[in-house]
């Protein structure tokens, strides 16, 4: 009878590691997009609130932004340049949505 062995058996466990860590990561993926949706709807709120297109770019308040979550980073002990550049991207999706949230409403 055929069993499985020593790197054979290492190999196998690895690959239901990994199964189980991407269900937990795709679980977490779910917990991000909820929050990402919560976000989008107070920044549309803020849109409306604003008087002009400096107003909704904002770059001091930007800065402010990556100052506070890359502390926020080192704080929990993971890497501030990847939250950075994730708030970067993010952030420069919201102002596109937030630009057209403003003309809209003026
Ligand atoms: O804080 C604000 O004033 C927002 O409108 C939010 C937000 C953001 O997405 O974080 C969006 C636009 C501004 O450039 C600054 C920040």
């Amino acid at each position: 009878m055929a069993t499985i062995q020593g790197n054979d058996r290492d190999a196998q466990a690895d690959k239901e590691q990994l199964a189980a860590v991407r269900v937990a990561v795709d679980e977490v993926d779910e917990q991000i997009v909820t929050l990402i949706a919560r976000r989008e709807r107070l920044i549309k709120i803020a849109g409306t609130l604003k008087g002009d297109d400096a107003e909704v770019r904002a770059p001091d308040r930007v800065e402010k932004i990556i100052e506070h979550v890359r502390s926020a980073a080192v704080a929990k002990d993971i890497d501030p340049d990847i939250v950075e550049s994730t708030y970067r991207a993010m952030i420069s999706g919201f102002i596109e949505l937030e630009m057209r949230v403003h003309k809209d409403n003026s």
